[in-house]
């Protein structure tokens, strides 16, 4: 199989609401997709970075360019492990790397008929789903949003927070809704060692944990945090690599890993964190980051693996997007179902590209 060329595309995705998260608020996403030809078979890749640097270094003009100019001339080989390492050399953008070897895995599984899923070693047909919420304008408004989302099936509630929004919308959902909602928080690193005795007032709520409540590479003061609260810790950012979970479980900065492929360099290497994580009886679960159906049919095999033992957020297509780019990924009984086509199983609607791309581009190999 002959690597030809890579075909480089960004769509615009207006997102169904506002998105408000600790660090800004997003109203449409910029998504680069990459598709990869080869003399065989196509690939399709998903770069997960945002417009701007805001929840990591990477944004997507950068990584236009860092794909461009120096990972496509670095490929000798449409082998996605090969490629992995021919990239290596090559400091940082993991989100970038990721969408190259997702497009390289994609085009060699569906030459060869296996799923993304049988590849990776899923175990289940289908996940269950969870939700994430961002910050809401009110408490009021948070509360008619989390009443729709457990009326559509999700099984569990991630509520973003941030100083000042915090204990009161987490007391509130749990008055309203019960001790029985499978709920959790993310602060994408808004706090401080400082404010433990505050985060501690979570303890009351029987969260399932507190997402990456400290700044990215503030293992020691989360291992510090870990030993003043109750709730389990769970990181996101700080997780950057197999080797990253394995220190920070071993420092005791976390008990529980989100693993997104995008943030630890692509689909290999998150299987690697799992199985890191399921080395050290660490349960893990599949994060977001508004991935479209092609992310997101990657995920929901990748969250398929047996030591994804709580929700992802592997939420439905209509979650985020009025009309996806791929068949949109449905709730059924509060789970979303694998691929079980060759490759991702899904692929991108012409048309729906189309009408959504704003800048398209061959690189040839
Ligand atoms: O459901 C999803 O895909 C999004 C889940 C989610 O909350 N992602 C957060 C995060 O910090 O994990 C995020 C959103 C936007 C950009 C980066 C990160």
């Amino acid at each position: 199989m002959k690597l030809e060329g890579f075909e480089l595309r960004r769509i615009r995705m207006p997102l169904r609401t506002p998105f408000r998260t600790s660090f800004g608020t997003e109203h449409e996403r910029d998504v680069l997709l990459l598709r990869v030809v080869t003399s065989e078979s196509e690939g399709w890749g998903e770069c997960v970075a945002m417009s701007s640097p805001l929840y990591s270094a990477e944004y997507v003009s950068g990584a236009v360019s860092v794909i461009k100019r120096f990972l496509i001339p670095s490929l000798s080989t449409v082998d996605a492990s090969r490629a992995v390492r021919d990239m290596a050399r090559f400091k940082g953008h993991p989100m970038a790397k990721a969408a190259v070897e997702m497009a390289l895995l994609d085009a060699q599984l569906r030459a060869s008929g296996m799923s993304f899923g049988t590849f990776l070693g899923a175990v289940r047909e289908s996940v269950p789903a969870g939700v994430s919420v961002g910050i809401a304008p009110s408490i009021p408004s948070l509360l008619s949003t989390v009443e729709d989302y457990l009326a559509q099936g999700y099984v569990r509630i991630k509520l973003k927070i941030e100083p000042g929004w915090d204990v009161s919308p987490v007391r509130a959902v749990r008055e309203r809704f019960g001790d029985d909602v499978q709920l959790q928080v993310d602060a994408n690193a808004a706090y401080t060692l400082a404010d433990a005795r505050h985060l501690a007032r979570l303890d009351d709520f029987d969260l399932l944990l507190i997402e990456q409540p400290l700044a990215e590479d503030d293992l020691r003061d989360h291992a510090a945090l870990a030993r003043l609260i109750r709730t389990p810790l769970c990181l996101d950012e700080s997780i950057t690599s197999a080797k990253a979970a394995a220190f920070a479980i071993s420092l005791g900065a976390c008990q529980v890993v989100n693993i997104k492929p995008g943030r630890v360099g692509g689909y290999l290497e998150a299987r690697r964190v799992h199985d890191v994580c399921v080395a050290h009886g660490v349960p893990v679960w599949c994060g977001g980051m508004l991935e479209t159906g092609l992310g997101r049919a990657a995920n929901v095999a990748l969250a398929a693996l047996p030591g994804f033992v709580l929700p992802g957020d592997t939420s439905a297509s209509d979650r985020y997007y009025v009309e996806d780019i791929t068949e949109p990924f449905v709730l059924e009984g509060g789970r979303v179902r694998v691929p079980g086509g060759a490759g991702l199983g899904v692929v991108p609607d012409g048309d729906a590209l189309g009408e959504r791309s704003t800048w398209v581009e061959w690189v040839p190999v």
